[in-house]
């Protein structure tokens, strides 16, 4: 690792020199997630996402976690999907099967996906439906906070704009309290139509990771982790920004590039910096 912030508040902050360092400290955060969720609660109830992520991601499929890890135990669910057929090039669900959920030796009637059969709002309202029989019977824990579940990990990528699942800088879906998953018919990145977990069940799980790499993400970086009283541009909608877990813990996943902008900042960063080199 090449340097570690520690904020102040539940999170911390780890940057990286290449993406083999990424995916290796990723496979090991992962696999002490699902051991320690595994143990407490029996279950080790994981959302994914789709993007650049997903690359990161082949550690995981490796020794010694493909036969180290109590994959019977995953449950496998999307903090977001794309409004498109399950074999459609831009499908979240596609590009995970592929990239991991065809590598490792999670069972098939663990893996929730979202509906590409039905409208984005019926898709939305199905998902949310399934999630809430599952927490029902606790395979998906619940906050303490709030009726909301809480998922051991949601692991989320953050596009140059700053959005997190599909939750884009600005859109009136983050202003969502009571559902746990909505769609949006307006994103401004295609496709248009998209389902997503919304900010108050982000916030309500156990632990959240972040990854974003490459030079195009560091100023949504800078802005989502930047002190806002220090930091007059940074906007108070953006997505990854908002990403602040109520009793669980975010950890930041960045390269050189994308935390290039947090060295100019530390002073004013409202993380604490610890360097480990
Ligand atoms: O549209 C999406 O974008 C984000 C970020 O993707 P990235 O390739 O820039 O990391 C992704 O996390 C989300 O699942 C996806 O639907």
């Amino acid at each position: 690792m090449a340097a570690s912030y520690e904020p102040k508040m539940n999170g911390e902050i780890r940057i990286f020199e290449s993406s083999d360092e990424i995916a290796t400290d990723l496979a090991e955060y992962i696999s002490q997630v699902s051991e320690i969720s595994v143990k407490e609660r029996g279950y080790f109830a994981i959302a994914l996402s789709g993007g650049a992520l997903v690359s990161y991601l082949w550690k995981l499929c490796e020794a010694p976690y493909n036969k180290t890890l109590d994959w019977s135990k995953w449950y496998i669910f999307w903090s977001d999907e794309r409004a498109v057929a399950k074999n459609h090039a831009d499908s979240n669900y596609k590009l995970t099967k592929e990239g991991f959920l065809s590598k490792v030796p999670i069972l098939s009637g663990h893996v929730y996906s979202i509906n590409d059969n039905a409208t984005v709002e019926d898709a939305a309202t199905d998902y949310e439906f399934v999630i809430r029989q599952l927490v029902k019977v606790r395979t998906v824990g619940v906050s303490e906070s709030n009726d909301c579940p809480k998922f051991d990990l949601i692991l989320l990528g953050m596009g140059s704009d700053g959005h997190v699942a599909s939750l884009f800088p600005n859109h009136q879906a983050l202003e969502l309290k009571d559902d746990w998953v909505t769609y949006i018919t307006d994103s401004p990145q295609p496709p248009p139509e998209r389902i997503t977990f919304t900010l108050p069940v982000i916030n309500s799980a156990s632990n959240v990771a972040i990854l974003a790499t490459g030079d195009d993400k560091a100023n949504a970086v800078h802005l989502a982790v930047s002190d806002s009283s220090n930091s007059q541009d940074a906007p108070t909608s953006l997505p990854a920004r908002m990403v602040q877990p109520t009793d669980g813990k975010l950890v930041w996943f960045l390269d050189s590039a994308s935390a290039s902008l947090l060295e100019a900042t530390t002073d004013d960063a409202a993380y604490e910096q610890h360097r480990e080199y």
